[in-house]
């Protein structure tokens, strides 16, 4: 597929399988490119919608930031085509579905599971640093896993799209750094905070700021009101990492590259994850 990310695609060249899910603008079909027979993910997303919501300006910046990026732990977008009433992303297809829906049905992961994932996370948000790429906001619903279990991130490029089910119907706050909650302009360092969020979720079940009301998550937040249950049992290392990053000043955050080279991670995460 890759050689031919240049063609110009149609319906025509696609088998269309199974729906995989649906999202506000939109549903995802399993599909395979007839002649390679190579199977890929293919999200319709409505002309109409895209007009009403004036977001087609969105939708682009996103093909552009997704077709520079190439990293095994991000969903890659071979391509897109057009008819008169849709638009139509080629994606990688992430066999295994949603993170969020592994976490649900687990409960919470293992330590071992949990490092693993923060690790792949760290290394493609380090990618995406690199190329300038900030905040890719990562949400469970944003995280998907291919046929080895290996995390994609699968940046909807905005989080309208992130269907979060989990949480009342507008975004939730719950991943959100302080900058940002408060609306400060935020920079790279929002994406180390919401790596503790989400380490703190896997190893838990539930992010740590959760409350009954946004209101209350919005102050949780802001006073970083971080406490850590007795069960399930984690360890004081995967404590002190998530404390390292769930820092209200964000220059002083544990860097990716300091992440990555934690004793936790390093005791717990496979390297080839
Ligand atoms: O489908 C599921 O529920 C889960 N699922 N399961 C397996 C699987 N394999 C691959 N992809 C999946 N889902 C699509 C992931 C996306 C990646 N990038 C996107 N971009 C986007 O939607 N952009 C967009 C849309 C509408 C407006 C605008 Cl402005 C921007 S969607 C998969």
């Amino acid at each position: 597929m890759g050689e031919n990310s240049k063609r110009q695609w149609s319906l025509s060249d696609f088998e269309i399988g199974k729906p995989l899910g649906k999202g506000k603008f939109g549903r995802v079909y399993v599909a395979r490119e007839l002649k390679s027979k190579f199977v890929v993910a293919l999200k319709v997303i409505s002309k109409e919608q895209l007009e009403k919501y004036r977001i087609h300006h969105q939708l682009r910046r996103e093909m552009e930031i997704q077709f520079s990026l190439k990293h095994p732990n991000i969903l890659r977008m071979y391509g897109w085509f057009h008819d008169s009433e849709n638009v139509f992303l080629i994606l990688e297809y992430a066999h295994n579905g949603e993170l969020y829906k592994e976490l649900s049905k687990k409960g919470y992961f293992s330590e071992h599971q949990a490092a693993t994932y923060i690790l792949s996370l760290t290394k493609a948000l380090a990618y995406c640093h690199e190329k300038h790429v900030i905040h890719r906001d990562i949400k469970p619903e944003n995280l998907l896993l291919d046929h080895e279990g290996r995390l994609k991130i699968a940046d909807f490029g905005w989080s309208v799209q992130s269907r979060s089910k989990r949480h009342t119907m507008c975004g939730t706050l719950d991943y959100l750094a302080p900058e940002m909650v408060e609306n400060k302009a935020h920079d790279y360092a929002v994406d180390n905070w919401t790596l503790g969020i989400l380490c703190y979720e896997f190893l838990y079940g539930a992010p740590p700021f959760e409350a009954e009301s946004q209101v209350d998550t919005f102050k949780r937040i802001m006073k970083v009101d971080l406490s850590f249950p007795s069960t399930p049992y984690v360890s004081s290392e995967a404590k002190h990492l998530i404390s390292r990053l769930l820092v209200k000043d964000s220059a002083r955050r544990l860097s990716l590259q300091r992440i990555m080279e934690h004793p936790w991670i390093i005791k717990n995460a496979n390297p080839i994850g």
